[in-house]
């Protein structure tokens, strides 16, 4: 079972991860993607579910139009842990490959 990381911990981790900041009031990590239409948006969405469901770890998230505003937590840890971070990161290549940094 993956380990909840330290504050310390999350922080140097979230210098790896453009675009994702932790959120107030809850041990977790968050980002909003600004895809150029809906299309893109909701490839995004079925990518990164992919790799969620592959590696079991899913994502909180809601998209209206061309957003998908994604929140990580390991629910299991009741906190961030590696397997929250490994999911940003691949999130971020999916939407690099989208045109979205
Ligand atoms: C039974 C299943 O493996 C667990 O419920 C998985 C599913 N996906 C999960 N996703 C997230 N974000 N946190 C978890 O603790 C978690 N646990």
């Amino acid at each position: 079972m993956a380990e909840r990381l330290s504050a310390e911990a999350r922080k140097s981790a979230l210098v790896e991860l453009p675009g994702w900041s932790e959120t107030a009031g809850r041990e977790a990590i968050a980002r909003t993607f600004t895809f150029k239409d809906f299309n893109e948006a909701f490839g995004f969405m079925s990518r990164a579910a992919l790799v969620a469901e592959k590696n079991d770890h899913h994502p909180e998230w809601k998209n209206v139009y061309k957003t998908v505003e994604v929140v990580l937590a390991t629910h299991d840890a009741g906190g961030v842990t590696r397997r929250d971070i490994d999911l940003a990161k691949a999130m971020n290549a999916i939407a690099g490959q989208l045109g979205v940094a």
